[in-house]
């Protein structure tokens, strides 16, 4: 056995030298590419450009019959891309932190391991510091679809002058998280509203819906308050729990088991077309009768199909809302362009569509 783990190993060492070896081509070219973006001021950041090259690698390896999958391809490569990115030029990305934060574990997805990152404590200070030219990205949550939108970020995208250049899909799961072992002496949990609210079945089973529930700004913050409350717990993702130091007593406790959240990147650029991409916008109507029939009608008429549209309050002496809608397609089609300007909409982005 020895021998012939001896012989696999050489082989492999051989075939990390040849990888390396290759890295390095590929990445003196990715500087040149940097070289001409940073002449022009062109955005780093391609999206619909990884997202060709993850397809064609998983075409490629099904074709020569490679035992990797869609999966493992593109968590190899989006290493690789974002260490490209940084060797282009060195940006910062601000997240709804603390570290641990699901937006964390997002933002990791998508910019890797070594880029500079800097956590920021709410929502609308991500935006501030993306308007703000502090970081060039922002990543926060938008949707959960047990929950449903996340107000704030709506209403920052309304308030703050970033566009919409990704999105990113991520399985939500919750852990329970306490120094507490006797759960019916637990006094107080904590969580962001989302996540609590995510896990009220769990929270009824165990007879925790009478303990006094205490909101944090985010979920990775409430392990950090649990690490020091004997009596408390978080509800909290697994990775918080272990950063922090708080036991885990129960894992994967939210109610939906297809539970997801969605997170948008914000910048300061516009996407280039993919083929494959929505648009977000602001609408406001008169709020006559019809208005709103009105408005879908201009969708229907240029054959667009709708993706979501909430109502968000205008904020003002009155009840009033103004819309956000997500729809398929991308600000370079004639016709959407046509319809945002007519309309006097807010264009948010256009942006590969990510999140089937
Ligand atoms: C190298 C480029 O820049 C970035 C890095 C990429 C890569 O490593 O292949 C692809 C797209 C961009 O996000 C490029 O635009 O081609």
């Amino acid at each position: 056995m020895e021998e012939k783990l001896k012989e696999l190993r050489k082989k492999i060492d051989e075939i990390d030298n040849e990888i390396l070896r290759l890295l390095n081509k590929r990445m003196e070219i990715v500087k040149e590419v940097g070289k001409l973006k940073n002449n022009t001021n062109a955005p780093i950041y391609r999206p619909e450009r990884e997202k060709e090259i993850i397809n064609r690698l998983t075409n490629l390896s099904k074709k020569e019959g490679g035992i990797l999958s869609k999966d493992e391809i593109e968590a190899i490569f989006l290493e690789i891309f974002a260490i490209s990115r940084s060797l282009e030029r060195k940006e910062k990305i601000a997240f709804l932190g603390p570290v641990g934060t699901y937006t964390h574990q997002a933002a990791e997805s998508r910019f890797g391991a070594n880029a500079k990152y800097l956590p920021v404590m709410n929502i609308e200070g991500v935006f501030k510091t993306v308007a703000n030219k502090e970081a060039k990205y922002g990543v926060v949550p938008i949707e959960n679809n047990t929950e449903g939108v996340v107000g704030v970020t709506l209403d920052s995208l309304k308030k703050y002058d970033v566009k919409i250049v990704a999105e990113i899909c991520m399985e939500i799961h919750h852990s329970f998280a306490s120094y507490c072992e006797d759960i019916s002496k637990i006094k107080r949990i904590y969580s962001h509203p989302q996540g609590y609210n995510q896990c009220l079945g769990f929270l009824e089973t165990y007879g925790l819906l009478d303990v006094e529930f205490i909101p944090t700004k985010s979920t990775a913050e409430a392990a950090q308050i649990a690490s020091k409350d004997k009596e408390g717990a978080a509800i909290c993702s697994k990775i918080a729990a272990k950063l922090y130091n708080v036991p885990l007593l129960f894992e994967k406790i939210e109610d939906n088991k297809a539970n997801r959240t969605r997170f948008i990147i914000i910048s300061d650029f516009k996407t280039k077309k993919s083929g494959n991409d929505k648009t977000s916008i602001i609408a406001k109507t008169s709020h006559k009768s019809g208005a709103l029939f009105e408005l879908l009608k201009k969708f229907k008429d240029r054959d667009i199909n709708l993706l979501k549209i909430e109502s968000r309050p205008l904020k003002d002496d009155t009840f009033n809302t103004w819309f956000y809608i997500d729809f398929e397609g991308h600000i370079d089609d004639e016709k959407i362009k046509e319809l945002i300007e007519e309309e006097n909409m807010i264009w948010l982005g256009s942006y590969l569509k990510d999140c089937e």
